[in-house]
């Protein structure tokens, strides 16, 4: 460890964990820990996998204590592996998107008075009005959606304004739902965060602005008009309540980078942080790993932690009602598409817990061996159906369907005969076809998005992204990232970030970085791109590209999304 030198905190809020990274001005990692919120903290908050779930309203939640008590426990654990916290020069950090957390009316006085000899869980429980932040994977806001999508007019025109089409996990429509449905609640708070500008708040001891970045994920952000869309507030709150929900939200910062103030004296204190220490802005989990290297147009990054998510960078601001674009967290004018799937990681362990629990203590080894074994689309030999499912234990968001399992079968060659098949086939088989699934999804959604200059850069092969980044924990499995680069192709191949289980983490440390070390205007990915070493950071995990196989999944794209339409239909109509 270089014992001189500002050093930089970056923290993820994620879904199942808190996870904080120190890394250097050189971009080194110094130190890390993290909080496993169902095994650090067992049955003390009810959770299951970092949430609550109240099945009959759709809804799904998070305490909010719990995540008071995770931050000083993530930042006990830096200090016992002796991590200079008195040389953290400033601090950033990626949080789980869309959920939102209510302030009281005690909140600025609680968070600007907090005692150094108590913990946050103790002195913060009367600075929220709500004890709950609801989480992404909630799903009991379709009314609210449906209203969202015609305030406009069409959802096309939400897209157009606010980046997305309705969504459920959308703060504006979680706003709305909490407001009818505890209204007093709704009275009794001050202000209203993201988990992002929640985690600053702590930090800085007093409320903080959201991020220009995150706030694209509330479905009220108007992009192109750089500020809260008037009739999408007045939809929200009713038309006189659009100054009082307006005061709630509260400024949104536009620059992404620079000091929103200095650090709380509860953390100088009790944690030993400099008073020196600055908070820059803190954003969303998925803008966060696009900073976590300098990535180009035309690389796409997947990320496999709970949630399954397929991320690109675009000067270009093309929003449709099937994706969503944001801002970029750093840089204006340019934007993130990002497609999201709630039946991500865990979808996969479902698949991999119907198959014999393996000998050794590598969990995924049977799954594994069957998606390695099995050839693409499991088609043996010419003339074989290719196998296609949609593997959605949850309501699934891309497409918005109701959760169920359908496995279907096509030709091969051309994807016709698109056929549900009358029997589920062997668990086995399921391992690789899931995988597959997942990212024949994501290649015909983005499609678009590689095609003239993916060619262009490719000469003679077909359009696909450059490189194909994998983050998040699922990127530890050699299986999954085998299959994902087969079906997703990477003229440069498929790539794993050193750090994969922990790359928000960093890049909101890199954030943090180019917040306090920017000089003039650089832009992130000047000041990134002169320090990041692209040895010791990603490893080449896969081929991406393989000449005939990625054509065999092109063969099939269009019978894919058939059988997505004809899933939608049948579930409308059921
Ligand atoms: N070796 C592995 N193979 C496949 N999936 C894994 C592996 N290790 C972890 N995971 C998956 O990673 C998920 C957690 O990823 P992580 O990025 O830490 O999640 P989050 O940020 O949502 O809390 C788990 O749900 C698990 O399914
Ligand atoms: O809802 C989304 C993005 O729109 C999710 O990606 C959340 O941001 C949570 O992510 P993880 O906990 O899976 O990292």
């Amino acid at each position: 460890m270089a014992n001189e030198g500002p050093l930089y905190l970056g923290f993820d809020l994620s879904t199942q964990q808190l996870k904080a990274i120190v890394i250097a001005s050189d971009l080194s990692v110094v130190s890390d820990s993290k909080v496993d919120f169902d095994g650090d903290f067992g049955s003390k908050y009810g959770i299951k996998k970092g949430v609550q779930v109240n099945e009959a309203e759709g809804e799904v939640f998070a305490p909010v204590a719990m995540w008071l008590e995770a931050l000083d426990l993530v930042l006990s654990r830096l200090q016992e592996k002796d991590t200079p916290l008195n040389r953290i020069r400033g601090i950033s950090g990626s949080c789980q998107q869309h959920g939102s957390v209510y302030w009281s009316r005690d909140a600025e006085t609680l968070l600007s008075g907090l005692q150094p000899d108590k913990a946050l869980v103790d002195q913060l429980t009367g600075a929220l009005s709500h004890p709950y932040a609801p989480n992404w994977q909630d799903h009991s806001t379709q009314a609210e959606c449906d209203q969202y999508d015609t305030q406009l007019e069409t959802a096309e025109r939400l897209a157009q304004v606010t980046g997305s089409s309705a969504h459920h996990r959308f703060t504006g429509t979680q706003i709305m739902r909490l407001r009818r449905k505890l209204p007093e609640m709704y009275t009794a708070t001050s202000r209203i965060s993201l988990v992002s500008s929640f985690l600053a708040s702590l930090f800085l001891g007093s409320v903080a602005p959201m991020d220009i970045s995150d706030v694209c994920g509330m479905n009220l952000w108007d992009i192109p008009g750089k500020n809260w869309s008037e009739p999408l507030l007045e939809l929200t709150a009713g038309k006189d309540g659009v100054c009082e929900l307006r005061n709630k939200l509260g400024e949104v910062r536009q620059d992404g980078g620079g000091s929103m103030g200095l650090i709380s004296s509860y953390f100088i204190v009790k944690y030993g942080f400099s008073p020196k220490c600055g908070i820059a802005p803190f954003t969303g989990d998925n803008p966060a790993t696009i900073l976590a290297l300098p990535l180009r147009p035309l690389d796409a990054i997947v990320s496999l932690g709970t949630s399954t998510t397929f991320l690109m960078i675009t000067p270009v601001y093309k929003p449709d009602p099937s994706y969503h674009f944001f801002n970029h967290p750093t840089t204006p004018g340019q934007y993130m598409f990002m497609l999201c799937y709630k039946n991500g990681g865990l979808a996969r362990e479902k698949v991999r817990d119907v198959l014999p629990k393996p000998e050794g203590p590598d969990p995924w080894a049977t799954f594994n061996q069957h998606a390695l074994s099995t050839l693409p689309l499991d088609v043996k030999s010419t003339g074989d159906p290719a196998k296609l499912g949609l593997y959605f234990y949850l309501p699934e968001i891309v497409p918005n369907i109701r959760a169920g399992t359908w496995r279907y079968t096509c030709d091969s060659v051309n994807g016709s005969s698109l056929t549900e098949a009358s029997a589920p086939w062997p668990a086995e088989t399921d391992a690789r076809v899931i995988i597959e699934s997942q990212a024949l999804s994501m290649r015909l959604r983005s499609q678009k998005l590689v095609q003239g200059p993916g060619a262009a850069v490719a000469g003679e092969l077909p359009a696909q992204p450059r490189r194909i980044y994998l983050v998040g924990g699922g990127s530890l499995n050699p299986a999954i990232s085998q299959v994902i680069g087969d079906v997703l192709g990477g003229i440069e191949g498929v790539y794993k970030l050193d750090v994969g289980g922990n790359a928000c983490a960093l890049g909101g440390a890199y954030k943090a970085v180019w917040a306090f070390e920017r000089a003039g205007g650089e832009t992130f990915d000047e000041l990134i791109g002169k320090r990041w070493k692209e040895d010791g950071a990603i490893r080449k995990v896969g081929d991406g590209y393989k000449e005939g196989v990625f054509e065999k999944y092109g063969n099939v794209l269009g019978a894919f999304g058939q059988l997505e339409e004809r899933t939608l239909e049948v579930a409308r109509n059921t």
